[in-house]
């Protein structure tokens, strides 16, 4: 879930190697030494550590062979000086440190650190460890990390997550890629992860958001240099809050013919839920006028339970063109199914000049046969129907999220928005963004229609379908995330998201419902 440490995060994200090239600037260009540079990344960690676990108990440290583990080091022989009780274990000999790491771990030693190599360890004691820690810092991997961990390092993360105690990572979790997200062996998991310098993407989506915690930034006072590096950011991160303020705005006098006509195409046989989560979901997000085009079948129960849509019953495809001539932007996918009606509508779709929305079946059909032309349309797949358009397998996707968004991107043009944690979302110029935060309780049947309608319905509003998307998935999120503080994860459904739209697209346009006898009145 989002997190309120993250409001203060940087919205710009770079790779793991651009925020080594920044460090390399600023230690090369002589700007600040790498020792000084490395105190103040423990003196950061061990600021935070105090505030989240004031009185942690036993502190356990696990210290690489790197300048992550240097880190440890020094954050050891902080905790030495605070009085703690601190164990601290060598995961590489240090006799073999080099550079700022072995400075790092003279200090810790000078300090009165007792550090342990773990090849000395005896198994009871290893253990006696491990189970008597309060806290376990991870400082094994860093920026440096290549591959899965091999060896003792795999070991003990796997130690470190079998263990209740809490965990705080330096810099990242090892075993996740932070460029990526990837988790190619197993990583930690951690409570609070606190990063230097650049927020690296990979913490953001992939398996970051599921090992990271809450994450917390510190620029080591470099910020000002970091510009000046020559490194560019990767991809912009934004949520609801970052994303509100661009919400369309309503003049008083607004008519419903301002904020867009929606078609709202989807609903083969058997899948009228989901052409009514889409539509109502639309209708909920500021939609002038909502038009469901589905199976004659839903119409009754569609306005039953949403009078405020137009519904229409269509059997051929034929019956589309006036349809979408009146729509402003249309949305094609939700339950449409992938036979003959579905090819039928998707058909229609596709050759209209309408912005678009194209999700769930609609996808599926266009990866066996339908080109998509280049233009106003939004993709919406989940990383499956993004393996499919691309030919390759899901764990090929979710290995570079980002990198399988641009080239669904590439190849389809549009704007392209990959579900799942960290929802990538790619236009045709600009750096793609990434959504911060995920919701687990959005991995259930019907998630998607909902945010297909939201993103539809901004577009019909907007026009511009990047920003759509964008904003959509934020609120989609955001909602989610509300209905979560109620109903948890396991039992949430699609119309708790929905019924958290209007007071978070209300909060966004400033709306205030003043208490007392005036109850009810806008002000
Ligand atoms: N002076 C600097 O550049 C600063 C670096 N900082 C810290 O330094 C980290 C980067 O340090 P390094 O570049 O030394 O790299 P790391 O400390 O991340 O790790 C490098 C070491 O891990 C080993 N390794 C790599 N992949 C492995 C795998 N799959 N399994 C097992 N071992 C593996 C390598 O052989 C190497 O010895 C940052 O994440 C940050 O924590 C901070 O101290 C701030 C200043
Ligand atoms: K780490």
């Amino acid at each position: 879930m989002n997190d309120a440490g993250s409001h203060s995060l940087p919205e710009t994200l770079y790779s793991a190697d651009a925020v080594r090239e920044i460090d390399r600037y600023v230690i090369e260009g002589g700007h600040v030494d790498g020792f000084e540079l490395m105190q103040r990344a423990a003196a950061a960690t061990f600021r935070h550590l105090v505030k989240v676990w004031p009185e942690p108990g036993s502190l356990l440290v696990l210290c690489g062979a790197g300048n992550n583990g240097g880190d440890g080091y020094l954050v050891a022989a902080s905790a030495v000086r605070h009085g703690w009780s601190v164990a601290c274990v060598a995961v590489a000999d240090p006799q073999r440190l080099q550079g700022d790491a072995r400075r790092a771990w003279q200090k810790a030693e000078s300090d009165g650190v007792p550090v342990q190599r773990w090849q000395d360890l005896e198994p009871t004691v290893a253990d006696r460890l491990f189970d008597g820690a309060g806290l376990i810092v991870d400082a094994m991997l860093g920026t440096g990390v290549r591959g899965a961990p091999r060896g003792d390092f795999a070991d003990l993360i796997a130690r470190c997550n079998a263990l209740a105690a809490p965990v705080l990572a330096v810099d990242l979790p090892s075993g996740l890629d932070a460029t990526t997200g990837q988790v190619a062996g197993e990583a930690v998991k951690a409570d609070l992860t606190v990063t230097f310098i650049g927020l690296k993407t990979g913490l953001f989506t992939g398996q970051g958001p599921a090992v990271t915690g809450r994450v917390v930034f510190d620029d080591l006072d470099v910020a000002a240099l970091v510009p000046r590096s020559g490194q560019k950011p990767q991809a912009w991160r934004r949520n609801w809050q970052s994303l509100a303020a661009s919400l369309p705005r309503r003049p008083a006098t607004a008519h419903k013919g301002r904020f867009g006509h929606l078609l709202v195409v989807a609903g083969d046989r058997g899948f009228g839920g989901a052409a009514l989560l889409a539509a109502e979901a639309a209708a909920r997000s500021g939609a002038g006028l909502v038009t469901l085009a589905t199976r004659p079948e839903h119409v009754a129960p569609a306005l039953t339970r949403c009078p405020s849509l137009m519904v229409q019953g269509v059997i051929h495809g034929s019956e589309l063109p006036p349809l979408l001539a009146r729509a402003t932007a249309v949305v094609c996918g939700p339950g449409l199914g992938q036979g003959s009606w579905g090819q039928q509508m998707l058909q229609q779709v596709l050759v209209s000049e309408v912005p678009q929305i194209l999700d769930a079946d609609a996808l599926n059909l266009m990866a066996t046969r339908v080109p998509v032309r280049a233009g106003n349309h939004v993709l919406t797949p989940h990383p499956g129907e993004a393996a499919r358009l691309l030919g390759v397998s899901v764990p090929e996707v979710e290995a570079d999220r980002l990198a399988a968004a641009v080239s669904l991107q590439q190849t389809f043009g549009g704007t392209v928005l990959l579900k799942g944690a960290g929802t990538v979302i790619v236009g045709d110029e600009g750096l793609p963004t990434v959504i911060d935060g995920s919701n687990p309780g959005l991995a259930t049947g019907g998630m998607g229609d909902v945010l297909s309608g939201i993103i539809a319905a901004l577009l019909a509003q907007t026009g511009d379908p990047r920003a759509s998307a964008e904003m959509a998935a934020a609120l989609h999120l955001a909602a989610a995330d509300r209905a979560s503080r109620q109903r948890g994860f396991m039992g949430l459904l699609p119309m708790d998201v929905i019924d958290r739209l209007p007071e978070l697209l209300g909060a966004a346009e400033g709306v205030v419902v003043p208490a007392g006898p005036n109850s009810g009145m806008l002000e």
